[in-house]
């Protein structure tokens, strides 16, 4: 959500956002299970030479972060570090414009939740190999692009649950008021539209994963992705953390 596009701020517009966030993620996949789940690059602690208490993911990780952050990343509302406390101040101005989210969303942040579905779950379901190939440096950028993406769509429900808020607000209001979590997620939740992102998403990781020849009559080969793993990624785990981001940032919107 750029500044000034407070006029995309429809249910909409919203989910159309989501919808082309999907085919980041997705490529993003296909790039990361190029390469074994090289789990040195997790388990490894630095040498105490480099000064760094942790592994050379958390290592690349939180000096990503904490470049970005000079540059004004963690500026827009949709972007939420995995390291809040590494960063380091933005160089670039900050631009002024009438912040769309109530200024209570900058407590949501879900990243610790993602991070440890990604390295103890996701990463063993979707790659093939699970030794090392030493391509550290490489994967773990590959990590960091869909790690960032992931993040990036799960906190777009701070918007979504804005716009649902404004477009029912008696409704919203009197659950907050309760601070009755369940009443919210019942509120929040559309099963066909969910149903829709699970066919929507397998289909683009069937399309996205094909080899492209120029030999037309070549029998179909196997995927570079299994579509029904990426349609379980988003039912077990893209939907229900967005729900979660939602809920929160209801819980907190009267404040
Ligand atoms: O589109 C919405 O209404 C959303 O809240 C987003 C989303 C999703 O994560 O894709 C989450 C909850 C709804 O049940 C449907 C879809």
């Amino acid at each position: 959500m750029a500044c000034g596009d407070d006029d995309k701020l429809c249910l909409d517009s919203i989910r159309e956002s989501l919808i082309r966030q999907e085919d980041t993620i997705i490529f993003n996949l296909i790039e990361r299970i190029k390469f074994p789940i090289n789990p040195t690059l997790y388990k490894q602690q630095l040498p105490p030479s480099s000064n760094f208490s942790g592994s050379l993911f958390q290592y690349l990780f939180q000096e990503t972060e904490s470049l970005q952050s000079k540059v004004g990343r963690y500026l827009a509302p949709e972007e939420n570090p995995f390291f809040p406390d590494n960063l380091s101040d933005s160089i670039i101005p900050l631009t002024k414009c009438t912040p769309v989210l109530h200024p209570a969303a900058e407590s949501v942040n879900v990243n610790e939740k993602i991070l440890d579905i990604y390295i103890n779950q996701m990463l063993p379901l979707f790659c093939t190999e699970v030794n090392d190939d030493a391509n550290f440096a490489t994967t773990a950028a590959c990590d960091i692009q869909l790690l960032q993406a992931l993040s990036r769509r799960i906190h777009y429900g701070k918007f979504v649950a804005e716009v649902k808020f404004r477009n029912s607000i008696d409704e919203y209001k009197s659950f907050i008021l309760a601070q009755d979590r369940d009443a919210l997620m019942k509120l929040l939740t559309f099963e066909a539209v969910e149903e829709m992102v699970k066919k929507r998403v397998a289909k683009k990781a069937k399309v996205f994963g094909q080899e492209v020849t120029l030999n037309d009559n070549v029998e179909e080969v196997k995927g570079k992705i299994d579509p029904l793993l990426v349609s379980r990624l988003y039912d077990e785990w893209v939907m229900p953390l967005t729900k979660l981001v939602e809920v929160e940032y209801l819980m907190r919107r009267l404040d």
